[in-house]
């Protein structure tokens, strides 16, 4: 279009253009499409409409009517809903009219408000003749449209990627230098409305009519047309965006049809009392609040679900799409059970609530009806299915939102959707899967599966993950069969293949009826990263939430895995044992000849008692066995060589075991340096425990050293069972066993050089930052090799982990453990030890808390004080380095009670930290309780 014409007045011929098109949701980050008046006169017409109807002798241009007046017609074309759109744009005055009255106004010029379709008006009221009702009929199928002004090429250009909306319209033209498109005008008009075009080839050329689109109001006495979206005119052409103007995650621009109350704000809309405080059901179209005492007569017996009389048969408001089927607690009260369940049943299956194929758009394509049943009933189709913007590659059915990574991986080559655009996912690695950028945490997902990724490969992956780089034929692998890859996945929030991925996911999904579409469940995914010094507990408490939450916490395999481990640990502990017991004997044989030396020298003559035996030595085949075992541990292999030695060695174990030498050296354990506590719990059954045919306990396990993984990176999922307290009491955890959890343990030494993967856990809820109390009288090797306390070293990394750019913002829970240790270690060696603690003064009461007394019994004991101290250090610590508040928790990691207790701390922060959101700061405040069980 020449330049000339932005100066065209935004009145002509006395017609004033305008529109207006209401958008609620969040604020948009990129510009919003100028709506910039079109001097028809410029516009080079190209009519082809090949009608037979049409003679030569017709130079104008003719654009068929879209039919908007009688909705039902619209109705039988598409097969959808018998109402329009509630949230349409667009007003439906003249309903009552023909249709072709409708765009008879146009063609006379007059303002007036239009149906969705006339905003293709026509030049010549000539054009009418040619037009008859009927045509509507053809002009069936779905999608938005697109209409070209002048040049052909980009005629099938798809129009605005960013909508998926029942109402928008974009305008583009050449004015916009910055799309290199030749002046194209294009409208996309509500597809619950307007027929598809797609069929039809014909280039419209198109007048503006002055269009006052509104929104659809002819419901509630109160409602109040909503203005959807303001399209400026020239006068208002200045760059401000309309506050009205907000994006909403799903990238879908509905419009929503809102009713306001004449009350006070807050109050019910029936009766108008009441304030934002009493309890108020909403009606899932309008968004209308009633009372209880107003709730049934406003929405009657709700046929749909919880909508007002007025809204029933009207599509849902998308927003309250996750809501649906999720019972209030107005509702219990008011009606029986039956009733809620039926009303709830309704209101998640009724037809009228569904999700309307249109608003979903896979690869930039619309669905339609078919496409969208393909999907909700594919082996294994999408989750949280909702309006939106999704990618779908085909061949390795990896699936995600526009821009994002992938979340899943449904049923590959379902025949939906349009074809994927490279930048589908976002991604700027310049490593391609199937066409696709990838994002950075796929790449990261590749390089730790081991594939190798240097040179901007071009992947070609298929839907058993086997891969190639393109142009080549042979197989370089699966990845997903790679070792690691169900952890790394779950860590980094990316999809497995279904079948693979259900030991992570089953128990959750299984209670959903799978003949059932699922797309409303909407579960939140809470992710907890367990970290901490090496041997604070991290993964005994990890283990004891398997226990807890898990049905069956370790798999058959899991178990056979820990039997090894168990079993070698015990073998470790008894090579500690030999050792100690060969110390033990030379150190008595030495003590022996300087007393005989003594003797000797004391009494000449009587001196021929020593035989070289101590309580400490043992007979030759002990020995032998001594000597392989040692060696073996030296060399590092005891676990290649077993379990082949089980068999062979068990007898001699048990020997040994027996043996005074080595029971007196077990009664000297406290001198044994490498011995941890937990071998005595295995010792002492160490007999049955190196049986062949040894099944651990869960005690067993829990105990155990070494088994939670390998690399260090264990994960979890997990949800609350409900408990029979929290079923009574109504309480914020009703429906809790639909949460789910998922715990991260990582191994510091997990976490490499500088903190460099902490980036991988940038989507976790909350860190879980754990130390040992016992740690303080502790000592071990820092980085730089010199002994330093393993409190302070434990202080370090907290000090690293709070700080680190990574959980800005983040919520973090300390868990102070081994508290039984730390009680019993307190009474003997004092706190200050730890430089860091040396302010720890008690006041202790000479009456110590094991006295009789009931009153003395309240005090607290010097193990509690010394940890209240110490969570005030930690607390006074995070608040200088972050500002924030540190939440803490007491834990012995061996009960199980207590675990749960920390982690449902955990989780009650989460849900501040959610409902925070929803106060304000002023009501917030009010809030003193602290998640925490400790407050200072
Ligand atoms: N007495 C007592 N022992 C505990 C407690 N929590 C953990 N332990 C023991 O402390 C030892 C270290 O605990 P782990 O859970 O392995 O600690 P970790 O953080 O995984 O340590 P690394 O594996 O070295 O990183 C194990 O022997 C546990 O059985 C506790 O609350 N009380
Ligand atoms: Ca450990």
């Amino acid at each position: 279009m020449p330049p000339e014409s932005k100066s065209v007045p935004a009145v002509e011929d006395g017609i004033q253009y305008s529109f207006a098109m209401e958008y609620t949701g969040p604020p948009l980050h990129y510009g919003i499409p100028r709506a910039v008046p079109i001097n028809v006169d410029m516009i080079p017409v190209a009519a082809v409409v090949p009608q037979p109807s049409l003679s030569e002798k017709h130079s104008l241009p003719v654009v068929k009517p879209i039919m908007s007046s009688d909705p039902m017609t619209l109705k039988l074309s598409r097969e959808l809903k018998p109402m329009e759109s509630p949230t349409s744009v667009i007003s439906f005055d003249h309903r009552a009219a023909g249709s072709c009255d409708a765009s008879k106004d146009l063609a006379l010029g007059t303002e007036i408000t239009v149906s969705p379709t006339s905003v293709i008006a026509f030049e010549e009221s000539e054009a009418e003749n040619h037009r008859d009702c009927g045509l509507s009929g053809e002009l069936s199928s779905s999608g938005p449209l697109e209409f070209t002004n002048g040049c052909c090429g980009h005629s099938n250009e798809f129009l605005s990627n960013a909508t998926g909306s029942s109402s928008t319209i974009e305008f583009s033209d050449s004015l916009d230098k910055s799309r290199e498109s030749s002046s194209r005008l294009k409208v996309s008009i509500d597809l619950n409305q307007v027929p598809d075009w797609e069929s039809n080839e014909s280039l419209l050329s198109l007048d503006y009519p002055s269009s006052r689109v509104t929104g659809d109001c002819n419901n509630e006495s109160n409602s109040k047309p909503a203005q959807v979206v303001t399209f400026r005119d020239v006068e208002s052409d200045d760059g401000i965006v309309d506050d009205d103007f907000v994006q909403n995650e799903r990238q879908v621009v509905r419009v929503r049809r809102e009713v306001q109350s004449k009350g006070k704000k807050g109050a019910c809309y029936r009766c108008l009392k009441g304030s934002r405080f009493t309890d108020k059901e909403v009606c899932i179209v309008c968004d209308a609040k009633y009372c209880s005492n107003c709730v049934l007569r406003a929405m009657g017996s709700m046929p749909e679900g919880r909508k007002c009389v007025t809204c029933i048969g009207f599509p849902i408001d998308e927003l309250k799409r996750r809501g649906l089927g999720k019972c209030s607690r107005m509702l219990k009260k008011l009606l029986n059970e039956l009733e809620v369940r039926q009303i709830m049943n309704a209101e998640k299956f009724c037809e009228a609530n569904q999700l309307p194929p249109e608003y979903v758009f896979v690869n930039g394509t619309p669905l339609c009806h078919e496409e969208l049943v393909i999907l909700q009933t594919c082996a294994n189709p999408p989750k949280k299915f909702k309006p939106g913007n999704y990618w779908y590659d085909k061949v390795s059915g990896l699936w995600g939102k526009e821009g994002q990574k992938p979340s899943q991986i449904i049923t590959p080559h379902l025949n939906v959707g349009g074809p994927i655009r490279v930048d589908s996912s976002n991604g700027n690695t310049q490593v391609f899967i199937n066409g696709r950028e990838i994002t950075k945490v796929e790449l990261r997902m590749l390089q730790l599966a081991g594939v190798q990724c240097a040179g901007n490969p071009h992947f070609w992956v298929n839907e058993d993950g086997s891969y190639q780089e393109e142009g080549q034929k042979n197989t370089k692998g699966y990845i997903w069969g790679k070792a690691g890859m169900k952890l790394i996945c779950a860590v980094l929030s990316l999809p497995l293949p279904s079948k693979s991925s259900s030991p992570f996911g089953e128990s959750v999904s299984s209670l959903n009826c799978r003949s059932v579409p699922d797309y409303f469940e909407q579960r939140a995914l809470y992710k907890l990263l367990l970290v901490g010094y090496s041997g604070s507990g991290t993964s005994t408490i990890f283990k004891q939430a398997k226990i807890l939450y898990k049905d069956v916490p370790f798999s058959e395999d899991e178990r056979d895995n820990i039997k090894l481990t168990i079993q070698s640990n015990v073998y470790g502990y008894f090579g500690i044992l030999l050792e100690g017991r060969e110390r033990f004997e030379e150190e008595s044989l030495a003590e022996m000849k300087k007393k005989q030396f003594a003797h000797e020298t004391d009494q000449i003559g009587s001196a021929d008692k020593n035989d070289g035996k101590t309580v400490y030595s043992i007979g030759p085949r002990l020995k032998a066995f001594s000597d392989w075992l040692l060696k073996t541990m030296v060399t590092g292999n005891l676990e290649a060589i077993f379990p082949a030695a089980t068999r062979e060695y068990a007898p001699l174990v048990e020997e040994l075991w027996k043996d005074p030498a080595i029971q007196a050296t077990y009664n000297r354990r406290n001198e044994l340096e490498m011995l941890p506590s937990v071998s005595s719990y295995y010792l002492e059954r160490a007999v049955d425990v190196l049986r062949t045919d040894y099944e651990p306990s869960d005690l067993d396990i829990l105990y155990a050293e070494g088994v939670t993984s390998s690399n260090g990176l264990a994960c979890l999922d997990f949800s609350f069972p409900q408990s029979a307290h929290d079923k009574n009491t109504d309480s914020a955890y009703q429906n809790d066993s639909l949460f789910r959890y998922q715990l991260i343990r990582v191994h510091a030494r997990g976490l490499g050089e500088n903190f460099k993967w902490l980036d991988m856990f940038e989507d976790v809820g909350m860190v879980i930052f754990c130390i040992s109390l016992s740690d303080y009288d502790q000592f071990s090797v820092d980085g730089n090799g010199s002994l330093t306390n393993k409190m302070l070293l434990g202080k370090k990394l907290f000090e690293s982990i709070v700080t680190h750019p990574t959980f800005e913002q983040m919520d973090f829970l300390l868990i102070l453990n081994k508290f039984d240790l730390f009680e019993e270690k307190i009474e003997r060696v004092p706190l200050s030890c730890v430089d860091w603690f040396d302010d720890f003064h008690p006041l202790v009461s000479r009456h110590r808390p094991n006295s009789s007394s009931n009153s003395i019994n309240n005090s607290p004991s010097l193990g509690q004080l010394a940890f209240y101290y110490i969570a005030v250090k930690f607390k006074r610590l995070y608040s200088s380095l972050t500002g924030r508040k540190l939440y803490v928790s007491l834990v012995k990691g061996l009960e199980p009670k207590s675990v749960d207790a920390a982690l449902k701390n955990a989780r009650e922060i989460l849900k501040w930290d959610e409902e925070r959101t929803y106060f304000s700061h002023s009501e917030y405040s009010n809030y003193s309780t602290e998640a925490s069980s400790y407050s200072p």
